[in-house]
C-alpha cells in the first residue's frame, strides 16, 4: 500500500464520491576539419574566462582529461558516444556568435547541447565535432507577471525554472521526468512534449520569443514577449524542434500561466485497454477544463517501477497490483471544493460502470508525488533494468497498444524474448516490452529493455515498427525528435515534397553544414 492515509477506492468499498543503429552510423563527413593543438589559442581568445569555457584533451597542456569531456560524449543511455575532444562553454549570447563564426569559417562542425538528457543521439557527437555546451547560460532575464511570460538564457534547468515561477505563483507549461537535468533551451529545440501538455500545448505555442545564434554567428534577436505578433513569417517557429540543425538557441521567452493552486492525483488499475479508452473518453467529458494529465502504463512497466524504481518498497493498490493496465489522472483548478467534486464524480462513476476496480486517490503533496513517481519512474527504472530501446511514438489512441503486443510477437518469433518477458519463450537478450505514455496525447512509448545493445534486435525491430506507425498514419516521434537514430527512417512520417523544403533550409541556412551534422534533417 502506498501509504496509511492514503485514500484507497475500489468497487467493493466505492468512494463516496552498444551499438548504435548500423543504418544511422554514418561515416565522418570529410569536408569538416579537424582541429589541432595550434587552433587552441585563437579558439580561446574567443572568451572572457577560457580556463572555464575551453575544456580540451588536446595539446602538451589539456585542460581537461577524456574523463572530464565524457559526459558531454556520452547520452545517458550509454547508447550513443562520441569523441569529441573539444567542449566549450560559453557565457554569453556574443560568444555563442563568435564561436559559431569561428568554426563556419573553418569548417569545423558543432554539436549544441543543452541537458544531454536526450534519448535519441541528437545531443552528442558522433565523431569529433565541437560540443556547444549552453550549461554557463542559465540566468533569468526577465519576468512580467501581468503579462504572464518569463524570459531566460537557454541553458537553465527546467526545474530551477519552474522553482523560480513557482515563487511567483506561475509555472512552466511544459514538466518532463527529466526536469532536473534538461535545459529549456534544449526542451524547445527538441519541441519536448512531456506532461503537461495535455493542459497547455505544445512549445509551438507557449514560446512567444526565441533569440537564435545562426551558423555564421548572425544573431536573431526575436526575445518578444507579445502573445499576438502577425509580422510577416513566424521564424521562431522553424527552430522549435529543428533540433539545433539550423541555429542555437541562446534565449527563450515563455508564456507562464498561474499556477494552479488545487491539484489532485488518482491512479487506477483497470482489467483491458478497452477500460483505458473509457476512461480517458470519461475524464475528458467529466473533468473538462480541470483535467491536466491523463497518463497510461502497462502491467510489465509497473512490474519494472516496482522491482527498480521509487515504489520498490510499497504496494500501491489493495486488488490491482496484478491488473494489466494503470491509468494517473491529475486534475488542477483554482477550487479545490470544486474539483474535488468533480474528481469524486467522476470516480464513482468509473467503479460503478466497472471501468475501473481499484485505485488510490493521493492526499496531500506528497502522495502526489509518490503517485506521480509510478508514471515518471519507469524510463529511469527501466534503465537500471538493462540496455533500453526506445520508441516514441503517435498514435490514434484506439490502435495505440496493438502496437506493444505485435513487437513482442516480432521478437518471439525470432526467439529474441527471455523466458521472463510476457510472451517469452526462451533464452532470448529481451527481458521485457513495456507500454506506457502519454495517453491524452496520442504518444506510446514503447520500451524494449535488453542485457545490452544487440544488431540482431534492432534489426528485427526497425523498420518493422517505423512500417507500421506509417500504416496507421502515425509518427515515428511523437516528443522526442529523430536525432541521430530516426534520421535514415524519416520519411515513414514525411513526404517527399516536405523533406525536399526542410533540406531547403537546412541548406540556406547552414550551407557548410556544420551544425549538429548526421542528425535531424541533413542538406543531402
Ligand atoms: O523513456 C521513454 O521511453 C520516455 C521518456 C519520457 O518521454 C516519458 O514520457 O517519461
Ligand atoms: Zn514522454
Amino acid at each position: 500500500m502506498l501509504a496509511r492515509s492514503l485514500k484507497q477506492f475500489s468497487r467493493s468499498s466505492r468512494l463516496s464520491l552498444q551499438l548504435r543503429g548500423y543504418a544511422a552510423n554514418p561515416d565522418r563527413n570529410s569536408q569538416f576539419a579537424r582541429l589541432s593543438e595550434q587552433d587552441l589559442p585563437s579558439l580561446a581568445s574567443i572568451f572572457s574566462s577560457p580556463d572555464t569555457s575551453l575544456l580540451t584533451t588536446l595539446g602538451e597542456k589539456p585542460t581537461a582529461t577524456s574523463d572530464d569531456l565524457e559526459p558531454f560524449n556520452v547520452d545517458w543511455m550509454g547508447k550513443y558516444k562520441g569523441q569529441s575532444s573539444i567542449i566549450v562553454k560559453p557565457k554569453t549570447t556574443e560568444e555563442v556568435s563568435k564561436v559559431l563564426k569561428w568554426c563556419n569559417e573553418r569548417k569545423v562542425a558543432v554539436v549544441p547541447q543543452g541537458g544531454n538528457t536526450g534519448l535519441v543521439g541528437g545531443s552528442v557527437p558522433l565523431h569529433d565535432e565541437v560540443v556547444l555546451s549552453l550549461s554557463s547560460m542559465n540566468s533569468v532575464r526577465h519576468f512580467d507577471p501581468l503579462s504572464g511570460y518569463v524570459s531566460v538564457d537557454s541553458g537553465i534547468v527546467l526545474e530551477n525554472l519552474d522553482n523560480f515561477l513557482a515563487q511567483k505563483g506561475h509555472i512552466v507549461p511544459l514538466d518532463l521526468g527529466a526536469k532536473g537535468s534538461c535545459q529549456i533551451g534544449g526542451n524547445v529545440a527538441t519541441n519536448a512534449g512531456g506532461l503537461r501538455m495535455l493542459r497547455y500545448g505544445s512549445l509551438h505555442g507557449n514560446v512567444l520569443g526565441l533569440e537564435v545564434v545562426l551558423p555564421d554567428g548572425r544573431i536573431i534577436n526575436g526575445m518578444k514577449g507579445l502573445k499576438k505578433d502577425n509580422t510577416g513569417i513566424d521564424l521562431k517557429q522553424l527552430f522549435i524542434g529543428s533540433e539545433g540543425v539550423l541555429g542555437v538557441i541562446t534565449g527563450v521567452t515563455l508564456s507562464t500561466p498561474v499556477r494552479p493552486s488545487a491539484t489532485n492525483v488518482a491512479v487506477f488499475a483497470l482489467p483491458d485497454y478497452e477500460s483505458v479508452q473509457s476512461a480517458f473518453s470519461s475524464a475528458r467529458r467529466d473533468l473538462g477544463e480541470i483535467l491536466s494529465a491523463f497518463e497510461f502504463f502497462d502491467a510489465a512497466s509497473y512490474k519494472l517501477v516496482r522491482s527498480h524504481g521509487h515504489a520498490a518498497e510499497r504496494k500501491t493498490f489493495e486488488d490491482g497490483e496484478d491488473a494489466p493496465f494503470f491509468c494517473l489522472v491529475e486534475t488542477s483548478g483554482s477550487n479545490k471544493d470544486h474539483d474535488d467534486e468533480k474528481l469524486g464524480a467522476f470516480l464513482e462513476q468509473l467503479m460503478e460502470s466497472g471501468i475501473v476496480n481499484d485505485g488510490v486517490l493521493a492526499q496531500d503533496e506528497t502522495q502526489i508525488g509518490q503517485l506521480w513517481s509510478l508514471r515518471e519512474g519507469i524510463p529511469e527504472a527501466a534503465g537500471k533494468a538493462g540496455r533500453v530501446y526506445k520508441y516514441d511514438l503517435s498514435l490514434p489512441v484506439e490502435k495505440m497498444y496493438s502496437l506493444v503486443h505485435e513487437i513482442r510477437q516480432k521478437l518471439s518469433e525470432k526467439n529474441l524474448l527471455a523466458a521472463e518477458a510476457e510472451g517469452g519463450n526462451g533464452s532470448g537478450p529481451v527481458k521485457t516490452v513495456f507500454g506506457f505514455g502519454h495517453l491524452g496525447d496520442g504518444n506510446l512509448h514503447i520500451n524494449i529493455v535488453a542485457d545490452a545493445y544487440k544488431k540482431e534486435i534492432e534489426e528485427v525491430v526497425e523498420p518493422y515498427i517505423y512500417e507500421l506507425v506509417a500504416k496507421h498514419n502515425g509518427s515515428i516521434s511523437a516528443e522526442h525528435g529523430l536525432g541521430l537514430m530516426k534520421a535514415p527512417y524519416v520519411s515513414y512520417s514525411q513526404d517527399s515534397p516536405s523533406l525536399d523544403l526542410m533540406r531547403t533550409l537546412k541548406k540556406t541556412l547552414d550551407p557548410n553544414g556544420i551544425l549538429n551534422p548526421y542528425k535531424c534533417v541533413t542538406a543531402e
